[in-house]
C-alpha cells in the first residue's frame, strides 16, 4: 500500500496514540482519516492480529477501518473520515439538540454496538470522543470509532489507571477497574452517555481515584424530570453487576428506542437542563435613526469613513474615531455617470464599481475613491482602472477579494460567455483571475460549475461555491486557475461568508432548515452545525466573529459559533432593500418602506463580552503598527 496513495490536507486531532490527519484518498476521491499510530505504544504483532477483524466492521454506525498503510517514519490506520467533529464537541459545543436528536445519537450508538457485539467485539472505551459524527440529508449520523484499540493498548501495557487499565474513568463500568470486560462493560458506558446526554453533566464527577470509588459503590442520582421510561432505561444500563444490565445492545435499543417512540407520540414537555444558548443582555441598545432622502443600495465601513451608495453618488462621512463614533464631522460626495452597484475595499483605499445600461456588452467599471484628492460635493468621474470587457456583472457573476492579496477571482455566466466565445456553458461558469490592482489576466478562462459564491483564500488558493437541489460543492482553485477536486456536503446551503479571522473558515444557513447554520472548515474539512433558533437573513463577519440580522432580531456569534449576544432590534433589516455593513463594534441598516429611506447606526459595544472588545484593541494596535 503506498503512502503516496493519499494527499494529506491537515491535522484534525490528537489522540492518545498519535495525530489523526484528513487525507484524500488518490484512487476514490474520498476524504480519509489517518491515524497515526505510534510503534512504541501499539506494536505491530498486537496490531496487525487485529487489523483483519477490525477492517471486518462495516456498518452505517462504525468508523470503518479501510487498510493500514505506512511510510518510512509512520504507520497509519486509514479510516472513513467524519467531516463533523465527535459527540464531545457537539456536547461542548451549544447548539441546541433537541430530545429527539439526543434520543437518536443513542440509537446509532446501539444499532452499531448491536452489529460489532455480534461479530464478537467488544470496544472497551465508549465515551463521547470516540463517536463521531456525520451530516446527511437526513440529519446527523453518529458513528463508533476505535473499536478494539482499548483492549490492543491494554495487551500492549498501557492503560489511564496504571497497567492494564485502558480507558476513560468516567464512562468505566465497575467491572473495568478490575480489568475485566464483557458487552455489558460497553453498555453501562452507553448508559453513562445516555445520562449525559439527558441531564446535560455525567453521574459521576470526580479525580480518576474518585471516580472509581463512585462507580464501584455509588448509585448514580436520576433527576425526577427524566421521563419514567428513561429513567428505567438508565436504571438498567447503570447497575453495578453486569449481569444486571441490559442482556444485549438489541435489547437496550429496543427499549430506548421505544421510549423515543412513546415520547415523540406524546410530544413529551420534559426540558433539558438549559444550556447557554441565549445569553441574556439587558443593558440599554444604542441606536440612532436618521431619514435619507434616497434609498441607500450599498454601505461600506472602513475604521473612521463610512461610504454609502446611492443612485450614482457615493457619500463618504468621516468620524473622529473608528465607527461607530459621534460625528460625522465631515462628508464628502462623489457623483458617478453611471449607477453605483457596490463598494469594495482593495488595498488601502475604498473602490466604486459602477454599471452601465442593460445589455451585457456594456461593461462596468471600478473607481478608485482618494479622499484627499476629491474636493468636497464635486461630482467627478474618477478613472477607470480597466474596462472588464466582456464580463457581464449584473448576469450573477461573482468576484472573489480579499484586499491584502494581489489577485482577484471573478466568474461570468452563460450570456456573457455567449457573447465573447460563442458557445454553450450549460451549468457551467468561466472562471477569470486578474492580478490586483493591474487587472492583468493571470491565465486563460477556466470552466468550473457555475458558483454562487467565490473567495479569495489566502496569495494562492480560491474556492467556488455552488448549490445544487440536495448539495453544496466546494471546488478549489489556484491562482493559476488549477482546479482541485471538488468537496461536497450533502446539504443545499444559503447566505454563505467569509470568516474575518479565518479565510479558510465560511458561515452558511441551511436551506432546508434555514434556522441551522454550519461552520465550514476548508482546511482541514470539518463542519460545526449551530443551531440558531432565529431565521438569518443577512450574515456579516466581523473581526471577532458574526453578526446575523433576522426580523427584529440580531444574534452575535464567536468565530468558533458560540452565541455571545441577542437582542431585538426596532426595525425590521429585511424591510425591502436592506443594506449592511458591519465594523467591529456596530453596524449599519439602510431600509427602503413606502417611498422612504431609513438608516439605522446600531452600536454593539456594551452586547460583547471584554474579549471581543480586547480583539478590537489588538486589531486597532496591529493596524497602527502596520501603518506606522
Ligand atoms: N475518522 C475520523 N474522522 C474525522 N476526525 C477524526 C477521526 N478520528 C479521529 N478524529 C479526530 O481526531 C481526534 C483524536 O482522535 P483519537 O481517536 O486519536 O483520540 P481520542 O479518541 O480523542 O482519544 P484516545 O486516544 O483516547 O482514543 C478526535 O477528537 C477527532 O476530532
Amino acid at each position: 500500500m503506498s503512502p503516496t496513495r493519499y494527499r494529506i490536507l491537515g491535522q484534525v486531532g490528537q489522540g492518545q496514540f498519535g495525530r489523526v490527519l484528513c487525507a484524500r484518498d488518490r484512487n476514490t476521491g474520498s476524504l480519509v482519516a489517518l491515524k497515526v499510530l505510534n510503534k512504541r505504544e501499539l506494536p505491530t504483532r498486537f496490531f496487525l492480529r487485529e487489523l483483519r477483524l477490525l477492517a471486518s466492521l462495516q456498518h452505517p454506525n462504525i468508523v470503518s477501518v479501510q487498510t493500514i498503510t505506512y511510510t518510512a517514519k509512520e504507520r497509519y490506520l486509514v479510516m472513513d473520515y467524519c467531516e463533523g467533529g465527535t459527540l464531545r464537541e457537539l456536547i461542548q459545543h451549544p447548539v441546541h439538540l433537541s430530545f429527539q436528536q439526543r434520543l437518536q445519537i443513542i440509537i446509532d450508538v446501539l444499532k452499531g454496538l448491536e452489529y460489532a457485539h455480534q461479530n464478537d467485539i467488544i470496544h472497551c472505551d465508549l465515551k463521547p470522543e470516540n463517536i463521531l459524527l456525520t451530516y446527511t440529508k437526513q440529519g446527523t449520523t453518529a458513528r463508533i470509532t476505535d473499536f478494539g484499540i482499548a483492549r490492543l493498548a491494554e495487551e500492549a501495557g498501557y492503560g489511564v489507571l496504571g497497567q492494564g487499565d485502558t480507558g476513560s474513568p468516567a464512562y468505566m463500568a465497575p467491572e473495568r477497574f478490575y480489568s475485566q470486560h464483557s458487552y455489558a462493560s460497553d453498555l453501562y458506558a452507553v448508559g453513562v452517555m445516555l445520562y449525559e446526554l439527558l441531564v446535560d453533566k455525567r453521574p459521576f464527577i470526580g479525580l480518576p481515584g474518585e471516580l472509581m470509588t463512585a462507580h464501584l459503590n455509588e448509585v448514580a442520582q436520576i433527576p425526577q424530570e427524566v421521563p419514567f421510561l428513561l429513567r428505567s432505561v438508565l436504571k438498567t444500563a447503570l447497575q453495578k453487576l453486569p449481569q444486571k444490565r441490559f442482556k444485549s445492545a438489541t435489547e437496550m435499543l429496543k427499549a430506548v428506542s421505544l421510549a423515543a417512540d412513546i415520547l415523540a407520540s406524546e410530544d413529551s414537555n420534559y426540558t433539558l437542563a438549559p444550556s447557554q444558548q441565549w445569553p441574556e443582555h439587558s443593558c440599554h441598545l444604542n441606536l440612532q435613526q436618521e431619514q435619507y432622502p434616497s434609498p441607500i443600495h450599498c454601505i461600506h465601513i472602513q475604521d473612521h469613513q463610512v461610504y454609502l451608495g446611492s443612485h450614482n453618488k457615493v457619500i463618504c462621512r468621516s468620524y473622529a474615531a473608528d465607527f461607530p463614533a459621534p460625528g460625522p464631522f465631515q462628508e464628502q460626495q462623489w457623483q458617478f455617470a453611471l449607477p453605483v452597484k457596490d463598494l469594495l475595499w482593495g488595498g488601502s483605499q475604498a473602490w466604486v464599481r459602477t454599471i452601465q445600461g442593460n445589455t451585457f456588452k456594456q461593461p462596468s467599471r471600478l473607481h478608485p475613491l482618494s479622499l484627499e484628492n476629491t474636493p468636497d460635493s464635486q461630482p467627478c468621474d474618477l478613472p477607470t482602472v480597466e474596462n472588464l470587457s466582456g464580463i457581464d456583472w449584473r448576469q450573477n457573476n461573482k468576484i472573489g477579494w480579499r484586499p491584502e492579496q494581489n489577485w482577484l477571482a471573478i466568474t461570468c455566466g452563460q450570456q456573457s460567455f455567449e457573447a465573447v466565445q460563442g458557445a454553450e456553458l450549460g451549468g457551467q461558469a468561466l472562471l477569470q483571475i486578474y492580478q490586483w490592482p493591474q487587472m492583468q489576466p493571470i491565465h486563460q478562462p477556466a470552466l468550473i460549475r457555475k458558483p454562487n459564491w467565490l473567495f479569495v483564500l489566502d496569495s494562492h488558493f480560491g474556492v467556488a461555491i455552488s448549490v445544487d437541489e440536495d448539495q453544496s460543492h466546494f471546488q478549489g482553485f489556484t491562482r493559476r486557475g488549477n482546479g482541485f477536486q471538488p468537496f461536497s456536503m450533502p446539504i443545499p446551503l444559503q447566505q454563505m461568508t467569509q470568516s474575518v479571522a479565518n479565510p479558510y473558515r465560511l458561515l452558511a444557513v441551511s436551506q432546508h432548515d434555514p434556522q441551522m447554520a454550519f461552520l465550514i472548515d476548508l482546511k482541514p474539512w470539518r463542519l460545526t452545525k449551530i443551531s440558531l433558533a432565529l431565521q438569518p437573513e443577512q450574515i456579516l463577519p466581523t473581526a471577532w466573529g458574526y453578526v446575523l440580522l433576522a426580523t427584529h432580531q440580531v444574534l452575535i456569534l464567536s468565530h468558533e459559533g458560540h452565541p455571545l449576544s441577542h437582542f431585538q432590534l426596532p426595525t425590521n433589516p429585511s424591510e425591502k432593500i436592506a443594506v449592511c455593513a458591519c465594523a467591529e463594534q456596530g453596524f449599519m441598516v439602510s431600509t427602503w418602506l413606502d417611498q422612504s429611506a431609513t438608516l439605522y447606526t446600531v452600536d454593539v459595544r456594551s452586547h460583547l463580552p471584554e474579549w471581543c472588545r480586547q480583539t478590537q484593541l489588538d486589531s486597532q494596535a496591529t493596524t497602527h503598527h502596520k501603518t506606522a
